[in-house]
């Protein structure tokens, strides 16, 4: 038996297991960015790994990773669904939705999908004012605390995004104390918080009988998921009115009908777990954001007050931002982006997948290869960036006051397989996070208390735990 051969260097692999427990420590490593610049410092910044008999690529740096999500995307444009964990996942959910799938079937529902958010959501008043709803109830929520100390922001925010997904797709929202919008949010987590499908057991799924915990634990929540959708999909079929389209599922049950449609991407189980991505990808991201985005007002007020000021000047106080105000509010706008560069929520792309034989940076790469194109790395390179680590979102204006510098700010990634929520999430953050310092001050509970920014990694790169106060301004 020999081991896995390549020309890229990486560790040495294994016969049969590759790197196995390296891989399985990268997914579930809490410091992920730690784990691989380990690793960078011993092979380079293009560097592979064996996950059984599936090589892995980390790519790094802004040249390696442009060319490979944007300039030469369409070599790269799968997801490793051959992979034996993803094929299991899509077994019990009945389909592989947008994230994971590929071909035929990745195209109708992404586009389909990015159809529907046009026609429900972003440009349309009705998603600004699902929006800025949330955001009441958000201010509700933290006028509540009464300038106290705040320890869980993220939950608070996860109500609001939850809310806003679940009203493009079913049409109606809960009030932040639903316990139906609880449950929802905690069934989510329950699903999606493990270290996904490249570790040991994605290959080896009977290794999942030593975890059987956490298995059960994600069984029953997608038991669960599927029967709340299931619910709302038969109610949707009942109420069906072709010429009254309120929702997601409306827009699928008529696109259902069509026969090509069906048989290609728009069938049952591509609706369900369609459903599941967009919940999945659209709840967690924005809430871990508007998370980092209150920790970084904390640590630096200059800046907070700098928005502030802003935000008075143009609008004053007598009415909430709108998203017709994002051109004048340019401060406000370089905030977010300096936010979303340093908070890294997505270190990396989602895994894509060579579709030819091909190169990276002249090292061969046989189709079917795992590449893990990374996003932190661009965000900190020192070759674009002066001073990479600073908080300075004054490296995004000039001297009269405009955007720039953003081709290499890239949160929601590039290219073909690009996040197609990033302009639904670019409205939720800017209405959000400046509504939020329109009306309140956010400070430190002890001016001494000292603030980690080194994030901890989950299904998102989440904040350390920490406390502010919200005092109404
Ligand atoms: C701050 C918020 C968000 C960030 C930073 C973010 C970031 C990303 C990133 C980095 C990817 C992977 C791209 C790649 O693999 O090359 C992705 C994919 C995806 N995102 Fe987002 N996202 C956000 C919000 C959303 C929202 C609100 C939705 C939808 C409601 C959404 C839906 C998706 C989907 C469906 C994919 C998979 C695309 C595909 O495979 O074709 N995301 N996102």
């Amino acid at each position: 038996m020999t081991s896995p051969k390549s020309d890229i260097p990486g560790p040495k692999a294994w016969p049969i297991f590759g790197n196995i427990l390296l891989v399985s420590q990268f997914n579930r490593a809490t410091d992920r960015k730690k784990f691989v610049e380990k690793l960078t410092a011993k092979y380079g910044p293009i560097f592979r790994m064996f996950l059984g008999p599936y090589q892995i690529v980390l790519v790094q740096g802004h040249k390696h990773v442009l060319d490979v999500i944007r300039k030469r995307g369409h070599d790269f444009l799968d997801r490793p669904d051959f992979i034996p964990g993803i094929k299991l996942a899509r077994n019990v959910v009945g389909g592989s939705g947008i994230v994971f799938a590929n071909g035929d079937e990745w195209k109708g529902r992404r586009k389909f999908a990015l159809q529907a958010m046009r026609d429900f959501g972003v440009g349309k008043t009705s998603l600004e004012e699902k929006v800025l709803e949330e955001m009441q109830n958000i201010a509700e929520d933290l006028e509540k605390t009464k300038g106290a100390e705040i320890t869980d922001v993220k939950t608070m925010m996860l109500k609001a995004s939850c809310n806003i997904i679940h009203s493009l797709i079913f049409g109606y929202r809960y009030k932040h104390d639903n316990e139906s919008l609880h449950k929802l949010i905690k069934t989510m987590d329950e699903i999606f918080s493990g270290p996904g499908p490249l570790t040991a057991s994605g290959i080896f799924p009977i290794l999942n009988v030593l975890t059987k915990d956490s298995v059960r634990v994600r069984v029953e929540g997608f038991t669960t998921l599927k029967k709340y959708i299931d619910e709302h999909i038969s109610e949707h079929r009942e109420s069906f009115d072709p010429k009254n389209i309120r929702d997601f599922i409306d827009m699928y049950l008529e696109a259902e009908k069509d026969e090509n449609e069906r048989t290609s991407s728009l069938n049952p189980g591509g609706l369900f777990s369609t459903i599941t991505d967009l919940f999945a990808a659209g709840t967690d991201t924005i809430a871990t954001t508007l998370d980092w985005s209150l920790l970084f007002m904390i640590q630096y007020p200059d800046i907070q007050k700098r928005c502030q000021e802003e935000i008075t000047k143009v609008i004053g106080a007598g009415r909430m931002v709108r998203i017709s105000d994002r051109r004048r509010l340019l401060h406000t706008e370089a905030t977010i982006m300096e936010i979303q560069r340093l908070s890294n929520i997505a270190l990396f792309t989602l895994p894509h997948v060579s579709v030819c034989d091909t190169t990276i940076n002249g090292y061969k790469i046989p189709k079917n290869t795992i590449i893990i194109p990374s996003l932190v790395s661009v965000h900190l390179d020192e070759t674009i960036w002066t001073d990479p680590t600073e908080f300075n979102p004054g490296r995004f204006l000039n001297n009269n006051n405009e955007i720039i510098n953003k081709e290499y700010l890239m949160p929601f990634a590039l290219g073909p397989r690009s996040c197609p929520g990033e302009s639904l999430a670019r409205t939720e953050l800017f209405l959000i996070f400046s509504n939020l310092l329109q009306r309140f001050e956010f400070s430190k509970v002890d001016s001494s208390d000292i603030l980690s920014f080194e994030g901890i990694t989950g299904i998102t790169q989440a904040p350390s735990p920490y406390r502010l106060k919200a005092d109404l301004r």
